[in-house]
Formats: C-alpha cells, structure tokens, sequence
C-alpha cells in the first residue's frame, strides 16, 4: 500500500555489492544489485522514512492541540532520529542495539548480537533481517518519546485505503448475504481474499455490462480474476481439512495472521465470517502485529477502527456488517490473539519453536493455521530464494505446528510449489512477475500429526461425498495429499 519511490540520491558507501541478481539458493540480501531488496534499501525505504517525516510535520499543529507545546521537543527529537536512521542506511551502517522501553529489546538484541559481524549491516544482512530492522527502530523512536508513544505513523493510510474503498466493501457485503455452505463459495471466497491487496482498483476499473450484477459474486470474482494468475491452487486440501475437522466434535480453531488493514482485512473478515457461520471453524483466532509495521500491516486498534467506521456507516448493509462483525468478536467465534512480538521480529518461522515456544504452541491447537500476504510467506520460507519447483513442506524447513495455509500475491523473489518449467516461462513473458503482485498462490500443506489427509485409495467416494468433501483436480494436490 501507499509510498512512492523517492528521489533519494544514491551516495553509497557500501564495497562488496554484486551487480546481479540474487544467485540461486541464497538468502534476500541488498548485496545484490539487481535484486528488489537493493532497490527497496536503496531507494523505497528511504522514501518511506521521509514521508514519515512529513506526516509527522503535517500533523505538528493538531499534535500540540493535543498535547500541548512540549510535544514540538518530541516530533523534533523524532525527526532527527529518523533522518539519522536514514544516513545509517545510506552508509550501510552496522545494526544498533536497542536501550530504551522496547517490550521486546532483550530479544532484538540477542539477535543483534549473535549475528555474524559481516552480516550485520542493512546491505549485506538478509533482506528480510535489514527490512524488519528498519520498521523497528523507527517505532521504537516513538515509543521512546514523551507523548506520542502510541502514535502511528501509517494510521491514515490505512484508514484511507478503507474509506476508498466503499464501492467494492458494498457490492461484497451485499454480494456475500446468506450464501450457502459450499465448496464454489469458499473458493471464491479464498480468491477474494487473496487478490485483496488489489481489489479496489480493480473494481473501481471494471466496466459492469447490463447482465452483470453487482450484487453477485460471481461477477466479483470475475472483477478480481482480471489479468491476475494463481499459480498453485490447494483450495481443495484447505477446504477437505476443514471439512473433515468438522466432523469432529469440540473446539475448532482457525488461526488466521493478518497482513495488511484497509480493505485487505475487510476482504479476510469476509471469509473469516464465512468460515464461522457455516461451521467450518468454532473459533478464529486474528494474529495481528503490536506495533506499526510494514506500512499496512494491522494492529488491534486498526480492527476496533474498522468495525466502529463499519457500524456506523451511512450504508445499511456495511453498517449492518460491522455490528454483526463485532457481534461475532463480543460471542468469542473471532478474537484477537494475545499479544505476541514475535510477528514483528526479524525470524523466518522455522526457529520460531525454538524462540517463541508459547506461541508455537497456540498454533498446535489448532486446525489451521492461515498465512496472508507476502511478508507471511518470506518468513515462512526463510526469505531463501528455493528452487521455485521446491515443495512447499520442504521449504517450511520442519515449521507445521498444524495444517498450514498460504494465501499470498508474489511481490518478491521467494516462490516455490510451481510446476517443472513454469518460471521459466513466466520470466518470458514478463521480467517482473516476482515483483508486481500480479500473480499469486494458494498452497497448503498438512501437519504431521494431522489426520486430515485425503481419503487413500481404498477410501470410497461415497465416504467422500457424505463428508462434503471435493476429490481435487490436479495431480499436484494429489501428489500433496499422499505425502
Ligand atoms: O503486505 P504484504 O503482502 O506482506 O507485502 C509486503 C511486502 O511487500 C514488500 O514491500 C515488497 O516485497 C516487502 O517489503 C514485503 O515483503
């Protein structure tokens, strides 16, 4: 969502970068020049960090309003940490502990710490190590200041994008009543949700023909599907593990790591919604990040927003949502998980059993666990460019406290699950297609305790039948299911 690339000159004091692109079995590094993670250290974040600037100097007036004149020290003292932050980019700068009232600084800092001298600079650490870096040193300026220790910096993008985006949030509330338990809508749903980043624009774009109607799904799945390709499609394992969940008895809870707020968490309420009212989980639990981060991401206090601007919106049929949607939360069927800063760390989620052994285990008790977005699947697959016809459970590297799902529009160079040569041919037609969000990838994969695989061979398909359950299409899947 939202920067522009800046201007930023380019006075690198920075030696051993490689010109090409990130080589082959290696971690996102901006050592590489012709990488996306070169391009977003060198030029976007710098332009992030200034527009955080003047957001900050726009909002001066109404800041000292609220807190009187002594917040003008705070924003100064703000300003200047940010600018020095971004000069210890531009010099690719070793990594700085942290020392002030961070909740999570003993955990930065063993990190920090332990991690190779070389390798400790925004160029040449891994991408995903400088990025995360980055986002929090800059609300720990926040945090360490008198008054505005709470502030965050991204707020009005967020709530913009959402308040953008009344034409699409209407046609989908309208167009998602009472639809019925079935395999069609959840996958429609799933898409959806998936191109949610982008759904605005493309309704926004799309020219309705007299036949179609708004207010029917199938016409927005058809808006969504406009020039973006799914890659892997597991919509059938994700939708026979549910299926068969429910045929036990007792809690059933579905975990669900939220990626971007705006419209994006509009989109994922809708299927978390559905998901719910047709028993296909007891209980979803949001795992939304505790501070301000990566621009879009969503916090607690952007979901109570969202559902306040909902129910009190002019429009009946989102207004009716948002209170059914905060009726959902009041009844427990949605809740927010506690609090865990292990989501804005700097770890792929392979160590995360090792580093947050509560959290890893939250997961394990339930059915399963759904990863949105980009960021997700960079931590879930180490921010390692695989081969991009790797499995999915082997690029997990052992990480599956319970099935695990990914829903997620490519926008780096981290894919894998494709089919033999599809790369291949995708680089062809359009040199960026790891970078334009143009594409995307539903893949899953069970846990190993799990007995949620598809019926065997000897499974008849009556069984199948009477569990609701859909035989999937592709050999992949099937190839997935046997493992
Ligand atoms: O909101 P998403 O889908 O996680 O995207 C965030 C991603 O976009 C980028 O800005 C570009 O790849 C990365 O920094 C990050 O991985």
């Amino acid at each position: 969502m939202g920067w522009r690339a800046s201007t930023h000159s380019d006075k690198s004091t920075t030696t051993d970068l490689f010109e090409g692109p990130t080589p082959r079995h290696s971690l996102l590094s901006g050592r590489y020049k012709q990488s996306f993670a070169y391009l977003t250290l060198r030029t976007r974040m710098p332009g992030i960090m200034q527009q955080i600037i003047m957001r900050l100097l726009s909002d001066l007036p109404d800041l000292v309003n609220k807190y009187g004149e002594e917040v003008r020290k705070d924003v100064k003292q703000i300003v200047d940490a940010v600018e020095r932050l971004k000069m210890e980019l531009n010099r690719d700068r070793q990594f700085l502990l942290f020392h002030g009232a961070e909740p999570d600084k003993v955990e930065w800092n063993a990190f920090i710490t332990e991690m190779p001298r070389p390798k400790k600079s925004f160029f040449r650490a891994c991408w995903l190590h400088a990025e995360c870096y980055l986002y929090r040193r800059i609300f720990s300026f926040f945090e360490n200041s008198r008054h505005l220790q709470k502030y965050d910096c991204f707020d009005h993008l967020k709530k913009e994008d959402l308040m953008l985006s009344e034409v699409a949030m209407s046609a989908l509330a309208k167009a998602t009543r009472g639809l019925a338990k079935s395999f069609d809508a959840f996958s429609k749903l799933l898409r959806i949700n998936l191109w949610g980043n982008h759904f605005e624009m493309q309704i926004g774009a799309f020219k309705f023909t007299e036949e179609d109607s708004k207010d029917d799904i199938n016409v927005l799945v058809k808006v969504a599907d406009i020039d973006r390709i799914l890659l892997v499609d597991d919509t059938t394992l994700i939708w026979n593990c549910l299926v068969l969940a429910s045929k036990s008895s007792g809690n059933r809870i579905v975990d669900f790591i939220c990626d971007n707020g705006g419209f994006e968490f509009f989109t994922d309420m809708l299927l978390l919604e559905y998901m719910v009212d047709n028993n296909l989980a007891t209980q979803v639990r949001l795992h939304v990040k505790a501070i301000p981060w990566y621009i879009s991401d969503v916090t607690r206090a952007d979901i109570e927003w969202t559902l306040d601007f909902l129910t009190g919106h002019r429009d009946e049929c989102l207004s009716a949502l948002g209170k059914k949607w905060t009726h959902l939360m009041n009844t427990q069927k949605i809740v927010i998980a506690p609090t865990s800063y292990f989501w804005t760390g700097p770890q792929p989620y392979f160590v995360m059993v090792e580093s947050d052994i509560e959290l890893y285990r939250m997961l394990t008790t339930s059915k399963l666990a759904i990863f949105k977005g980009d960021l997700n699947y960079r931590k879930l697959l180490g921010d390692f460019i695989w081969d991009s016809t790797e499995e999915f459970i082997t690029c997990l590297r052992g990480f599956r406290p319970t099935n695990i799902c990914a829903l997620r529009t490519v926008k780096c160079e981290v894919v894998c699950g494709l089919s033999e040569g599809l790369a291949d041919s995708l680089l062809k037609n359009d040199h960026n297609w790891m970078i334009s969000g143009n594409y995307g990838v539903i893949q899953y994969t069970d846990s190993l305790k799990c007995s949620c695989a598809l019926p065997g061979p000897d499974s008849s398909e009556k069984n199948t039948r009477m569990l609701g359950m859909v035989v999937p299409q592709s050999e992949r899947s099937t190839l997935i299911t046997n493992k």
